[in-house]
């Protein structure tokens, strides 16, 4: 499922933080989200989710905006939030079921469908546990596991690898490469720019709310006038244009 996104000003009160953005994410793509702290990454991902509303331009999923059928406009979102949300009351077998529940799925078909997943992620022996008894990274592998058995068409994908061991790393990078062969379009926002040049078909560089680069890792070291530089070196240069330390 393709996302474009149209000329977008944004934010959260009536000055913009956003300022006129275009990109877009076609099938079979997966597009890393690059910028310093506060660049507007979040503010980004959350207008795509519906949670902001744009003071300007528009955003389509398959040529739908939200506002033709918010339902299917949601339910086509895979979405892993930077802080997992877990509800404390419920267990891990009943999150998978309140998610089948929410995108509309059969609930055994579902739970046949999250059990390689929580074997790769090591959780299939804690379908009962609650989220106060699980580790940071084990409740990012929830949010993850809930997102891949609904199959989306998009993800979108806020900072994952926060608290994730190398070897579920590994797995979650291996995991996006299928679901991008099957057709799957991807937005993940990161700091971790190894793994994001490992794995990105094209980046989006964001810079106090503009884009301030877009297009594949050569098209980027072009921007840059950076001949075979890495994505690191490329966020060095930028960030010591703007005088930052990183
Ligand atoms: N709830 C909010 N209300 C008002 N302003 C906000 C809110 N959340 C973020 N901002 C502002 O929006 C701007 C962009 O923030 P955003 O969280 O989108 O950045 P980011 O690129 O995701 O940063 P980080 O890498 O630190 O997560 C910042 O100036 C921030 O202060």
């Amino acid at each position: 499922m393709s996302l474009r996104i149209e000329h977008i000003t944004g934010g959260y009160t009536r000055k913009p933080i956003l300022k006129d953005l275009s990109f877009n994410v076609e099938d079979g793509e997966l597009v890393g989200l690059i910028g310093l702290n506060g660049a507007g990454k979040s503010t980004t991902i959350k207008h795509i989710m519906g949670l902001l509303e744009p003071f300007e331009g528009q955003i389509f999923l398959n040529d739908r905006t939200i506002h033709m059928n918010s339902t299917l406009y949601r339910q086509s979102i895979g979405f892993i939030p930077e802080t997992p949300v877990l509800y404390d009351e419920l267990t891990l077998k009943e999150h998978i079921e309140i998610t089948a529940m929410a995108y509309g799925l059969d609930i055994d078909k579902t739970h046949r469908k999250a059990e390689p997943l929580l074997k790769l992620f090591r959780l299939d022996d804690r379908l009962e546990w609650f989220p106060s008894d699980f580790s940071k990274g084990m409740k990012q592998k929830v949010m993850i596991v809930c997102a891949f058995i609904i199959d989306p068409s998009l993800y979108v994908i806020d900072e994952p690898f926060l608290g994730l061991d190398p070897l579920a790393i590994r797995d979650f990078l291996k995991l996006l490469d299928e679901k991008k062969q099957q057709g799957a379009s991807i937005l993940m926002s990161t700091h971790v720019l190894t793994n994001a040049e490992k794995i990105c078909d094209a980046f989006v560089i964001l810079h106090n709310g503009e884009i301030y680069a877009q297009g594949t890792l050569s098209q980027l070291r072009k921007h840059f006038k950076m001949p075979g530089a890495s994505l690191d070196e490329m966020y060095a240069q930028l960030a010591d244009e703007e005088g930052f330390i990183i």
